[in-house]
């Protein structure tokens, strides 16, 4: 499994945290920035994590800034992208397993270290269960599709 990660300079620290996190379990990921603490724009990363997850070169996303929101939001709007913002482990499970969620969002101001360790976990351990599911996220993609321009 291949990961792309980013954040603005709100979810920095724990960007870092997670990464150090994904190395200790030997999974391979891209950071696509910030590289710094300095002030920038959420949708810089939430686009290029996005782009990376759309295009199919990497399987799945991460994306961090304060609160989770502005970057998830961001991410939503590249074609494919399914971007869930959560703060409990319980949605980051269901965000696989009902929505094929292929982003996870979350906020460097909301979860502690632990607890975004926890949602990062569940979110690559759990499957897509398909189904009456499959349904749903199929009516989402039309959705997408009717808006095109
Ligand atoms: O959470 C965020 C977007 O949803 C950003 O990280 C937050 O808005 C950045 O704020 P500031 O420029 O005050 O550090």
């Amino acid at each position: 499994m291949k990961l792309a990660i980013g954040s603005d300079h709100g979810g920095y620290e724990l960007k870092q945290t997670v990464m150090e996190h994904l190395e200790s379990k030997g999974i391979e990921f891209k950071d696509y920035g910030t590289f710094s603490k300095d002030s920038t724009d959420y949708p810089i990363y939430g686009e290029l994590v996005a782009e990376a997850v759309s295009s199919n070169d990497y399987d799945l996303g991460i994306v961090i800034c304060g609160t989770g929101i502005g970057i998830s939001l961001a991410a939503n709007k590249v074609k494919g992208i399914r971007a869930a913002t959560v703060s409990d482990v319980f949605s980051a499970k269901m965000s696989r397993a009902h929505n094929n969620a292929n982003v996870i969002g979350f906020g460097e101001r909301v979860v502690g270290k632990g607890l975004a360790l926890e949602i990062v976990d569940a979110f690559l351990e759990t499957k897509f269960e398909g189904g009456r599911h499959s349904r749903r996220v199929d009516l989402i993609s039309e959705i997408e599709k009717k808006n095109q321009k």
